[in-house]
């Protein structure tokens, strides 16, 4: 004989009464009914989800290109466009840095005039009681050693924020461009102390938000009042009590002198705030959008940005972004990527023709550009990535062509043109298009904007047009591929 199966013993528990009446038994019999038709609802929902998983498209993004080139200002372009609340809600966080790139330059000017020498003034400028050796320090006049004495609480405000915005034991090996030498100086009564002008920067993981904030991030909404970081702070009521001064130091015309003949243009630097002083300084300061677009904090190390289109034909897409740090220590970084990249925004900014790189001052920063632009159109990993590239900064070009410096000074090849925006910006056009013709191992169309990456009118329309190309572009190799 067979042997019998164990008694199953869960049947005893659900076999109904023996007993049962005749209503509880039309009782068990709707609720049995009811129980399969919620557990058919939770088996199709469970289908139905795992068909939209496999549906999902997922769009990645990557930015490329030198170290200030504009790359994570654009990510913020794409987090203002598409998570607005959110980016809304973080731009209080952005206060601190913001602080700390007014701090710097105070300092750059400080450091400047504190050891400027006589010659480098014009005679107008130069204070009268010095003796005649021509390479003497000059003498302050009274009224800026008094301002810069004034201004001395501004270093320990640094400190404090440099504390609060760099992770404990980071140090960053590239400094700020327009800085000079390190030693302490002594100009006149007022004695300062010059540090390292590292440049301060965001690392992923320990972020900088991350430890103001606590748990926040982009896509999880905070809420006013929950930081801190809007009420009034140590850093916002020094920079309050220094404000005339800072503005007085600024529009000083021997100030200006001094930083004309140093070639400092500061108004064209990253970080450069010092004609919103009146604004930035008042004790409720809240960076507006531009603010924060124009806020310098360098990358090192990778960050993604995810967001989701919640609409269109679009919907149900998720969309990641990686940013990337790009000063050279950095370039390592980005091979990773390479692999399932959709598409590529490379920014070049074309107003760097007459600066060079902060981490080499022996290499020309359009130059380093074009080299890296050759790069990645010629690798063979990328042949069929999308790539878009964004002569960036163009603001800052058409400014410096109008004060007069020449473009074929730096760039030989620009010859005779005229020196304007126009044939600029024609001129760069067909000299990186050309690299993406000759240099792309296979032929793909040439994707290239004139962008100012800070201003958030013209920058929506162009990630617009870019979001939509690189969508259909994904929409049709993925058909391709199906
Ligand atoms: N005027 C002007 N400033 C810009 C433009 N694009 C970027 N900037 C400024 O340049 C600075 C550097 O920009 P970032 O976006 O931080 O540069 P990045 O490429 O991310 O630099 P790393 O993180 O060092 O790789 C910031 O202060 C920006 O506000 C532009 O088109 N015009
Ligand atoms: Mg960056």
């Amino acid at each position: 004989m067979p042997a019998r199966d164990p008694p199953d013993p869960l049947d005893a528990v659900l076999r109904p009464p023996t007993d049962e009446s005749p209503e509880d038994k039309v009782k068990r019999l709707a609720q049995e009914a009811e129980a399969r038709r919620i557990s058919t609802a939770i088996d199709e929902d469970i289908k139905r989800e795992r068909a939209l998983r496999k549906k999902k498209h997922i769009v990645k993004l990557l930015l490329l290109g030198q170290s200030e080139s504009g790359k994570s200002t654009t990510l913020r372009q794409f987090q203002r466009l598409y998570t607005p609340s959110a980016f809304r809600e973080e731009r209080v966080l952005w206060r601190s840095v913001i602080q700390l790139n007014v701090v710097r330059s105070i300092r750059l000017i400080i450091d400047a005039i504190s050891d400027v020498r006589r010659r480098e003034l014009p005679v107008s400028s130069a204070s009268e009681d010095s003796d005649n050796e021509s390479d003497e320090r000059a003498r302050l006049p009274m009224h800026l050693e008094t301002i810069c004495m004034r201004l001395l609480p501004l270093r320990h405000i640094e400190s404090l924020l440099v504390a609060k915005l760099v992770p404990p034991n980071e140090e960053e090996a590239t400094h700020l461009g327009v800085c000079h030498g390190s030693s302490g100086c002594d100009a006149g009564g007022c004695t300062l102390h010059r540090h390292h002008h590292h440049e301060i920067f965001v690392r992923p993981g320990a972020t900088w938000k991350g430890s103001m904030i606590g748990k926040a991030r982009f896509g999880r909404p905070l809420s006013a009042g929950t930081t801190g970081q809007e009420t009034q702070d140590e850093s916002q009521v020094a920079l309050h009590q220094c404000k005339d001064d800072m503005i007085a130091l600024w529009n000083d015309r021997m100030v200006r002198d001094v930083l004309r003949t140093r070639k400092m243009r500061l108004e064209e630097s990253p970080g450069f705030f010092l004609n919103d002083l009146d604004r930035l300084t008042s004790l409720h300061y809240c960076p507006s959008d531009d603010d924060v677009f124009k806020a310098r904090l360098k990358t090192i190390g990778v960050c993604e940005y995810k967001f989701e289109m919640e609409s269109g034909f679009e919907s149900g897409t998720e969309w990641r972004i990686i940013d990337v740090g790009g000063s050279r220590s950095q370039r390592p970084t980005w091979v990773p990527f390479f692999d399932d990249v959709d598409a590529i925004i490379f920014l070049a900014p074309i107003s760097a023709f007459d600066q060079t790189l902060v981490e080499d001052k022996s290499v020309n920063r359009l130059e380093d550009s074009v080299l890296l632009w050759k790069a990645v159109c010629s690798n063979k990993l990328l042949e069929k990535v999308e790539l878009i590239l964004f002569m960036n900064k163009c603001d800052i070009l058409d400014t410096k062509l109008r004060s007069g410096i020449r473009l074929a000074k730096y760039l030989r090849s620009f010859g005779d043109r005229p020196n304007d925006l126009d044939s600029a910006q024609k001129f760069f056009r067909s000299k990186f298009s050309f690299i993406h013709r000759e240099h792309s191992p296979q032929p793909r169309k040439f994707h290239g904007y004139f962008t100012s990456v800070t201003d958030t009118t013209t920058t929506s329309g162009i990630l617009a047009s870019v979001r939509d190309m690189v969508m259909r572009e994904h929409l049709r190799k993925a058909k391709l591929l199906s």
